[in-house]
């Protein structure tokens, strides 16, 4: 009988674990439904695809359809843009919502990179080579273009972190020296500590086609800067260089216009070309969500570097150590410089080639310039839900 008994309630124990690991079973299986469904990236990147054709097709007048949902549509190019200003969340989240790959970096309220000093760096973006102590890494962001929009000022600026170290020189991986592989890149950076971001620029990615699928294959968490500048004055401001090193070169009308009588913009030639930046955009919201590239403003740099520079900061997730009392204004240069760090170093201003004077253009032609611009920059200002205020 006493037997019987123990048997029972092995018996009962028996049951019980078996009922257990059932129910253990179904939970595991529903949470793998609910949260292990594969996602199709397939179908993504043709929306995206799709929806980036979308934008972009009709670059010489604007539609309205191109607003994300979550805005209302409007008829009028200034209406349009203050209605993503007054949505640059939708703005922000039709674009990630758009693109083949989810985006890593959290998004700011402004729809412009991650929060203001949300944790350290290394949180953020994991450094690749080397470990933990002091190691050259490959870069956590870049300043990928414009040229001459004032990416040498940003690169200068931000420098000056303690979180931050970057490469002096253009190193030109991603566009001229890509076959000579991310070591060889790697090897360029300076020594960073595992909390400092490794920086660098190169100003001609932003116009190099695979640049944004070879920056997203090293890592997709890299955080993009783009200092954007008035496409008609970066156009001057370009030739003026060439000028300089080939004063044989035809004039800027004449290299501008295909026809000029009939207002035909020669968009083949290279200081053309760059500043239609919806267009070169487009390359790099096919791999990384607007929330992850930030744009700075050439013309606000100038008149307002701290604040250009906080924004900076906040994107790049460090504390905004570089401030107004960093910065004075140069009469002579006419442009901002660094305020000596002591008693005993030189105030630090950009080189001669930085803010030097441009060529005069007929004003005409500059005004046909503005037109043809125009359209490309409203697209522009759209897709970034950014006013830069060019006309
Ligand atoms: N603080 C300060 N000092 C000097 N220059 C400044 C500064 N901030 C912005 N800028 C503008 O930067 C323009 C050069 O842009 P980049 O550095 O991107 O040129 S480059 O592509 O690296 O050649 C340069 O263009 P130009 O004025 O045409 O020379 C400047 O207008």
């Amino acid at each position: 009988m006493a037997l019987s008994r123990r048997k029972r309630r092995r018996c009962r124990a028996l049951l019980l674990l078996s009922l257990l690991s059932l129910s253990g079973s179904y939970l595991c299986y529903s949470l793998l439904l609910l949260y292990g469904a594969p996602a199709k990236p397939e179908r993504n990147a043709a929306a995206a695809a799709a929806a980036l054709a979308r934008a972009l097709a009709p670059v010489r007048a604007p539609s309205p359809t191109a607003v994300p949902a979550g805005c209302p549509p409007a008829a009028a190019r200034k209406k349009l843009l203050q209605k993503w200003r007054a949505c640059p969340a939708a703005a922000a989240a039709a674009a990630a919502a758009a693109l083949p790959l989810a985006p890593v970096a959290p998004a700011r309220p402004d729809g412009q990179g991650s929060g203001k000093g949300n944790g350290s760096w290394a949180a953020a973006g994991a450094p690749r080579g080397g470990g933990g102590g002091i190691a050259k890494r490959l870069p956590h962001a870049l300043i990928v273009g414009v040229k001459k929009g004032g990416t040498r000022a940003v690169l200068e600026f931000i420098r000056g972190h303690p979180a931050v170290r970057a490469l002096g020189t253009e190193s030109h991986f991603f566009d001229r020296h890509y076959d000579r592989g991310l070591e060889w890149y790697r090897r360029l950076m300076p020594r960073t500590r595992e909390s400092q971001i490794t920086m660098e620029k190169t100003p001609s990615y932003f116009v190099t086609r695979e640049a944004p699928r070879r920056i997203f294959s090293m890592s997709r968490e890299t955080k993009l800067i783009v200092v954007v500048r008035n496409p008609v004055t970066r156009a001057i401001s370009d030739y003026t260089q060439t000028l300089l090193k080939k004063p044989d070169i035809p004039t800027f009308e004449g290299l501008s216009f295909r026809n000029r009588s009939r207002g035909l913009v020669d968009a083949s030639w290279s200081a053309i070309r760059i500043g239609l930046y919806a267009l070169h955009l487009e390359s790099w919201l096919q791999y990384f969500p607007l929330s992850q590239i930030h744009f700075v403003s050439g013309e606000r740099l100038i008149t307002d570097p701290a604040g250009e520079m906080g924004k900076v900061q906040d994107f790049l997730g460090i504390q905004r150590v570089i401030t107004d009392t960093h910065f004075y204004f140069n009469k002579t240069k006419g442009f901002p410089c660094l305020k000596r760090k002591d008693a005993g170093s030189r105030p630090r201003c950009l080189g001669k080639s930085k803010g030097r004077p441009h060529v005069q253009i007929d004003p005409e032609v500059i005004e046909q310039l503005q037109d043809f611009y125009r359209p490309y920059n409203v697209r522009f200002y759209e897709t970034v839900g950014q006013d830069f205020r060019w006309d």
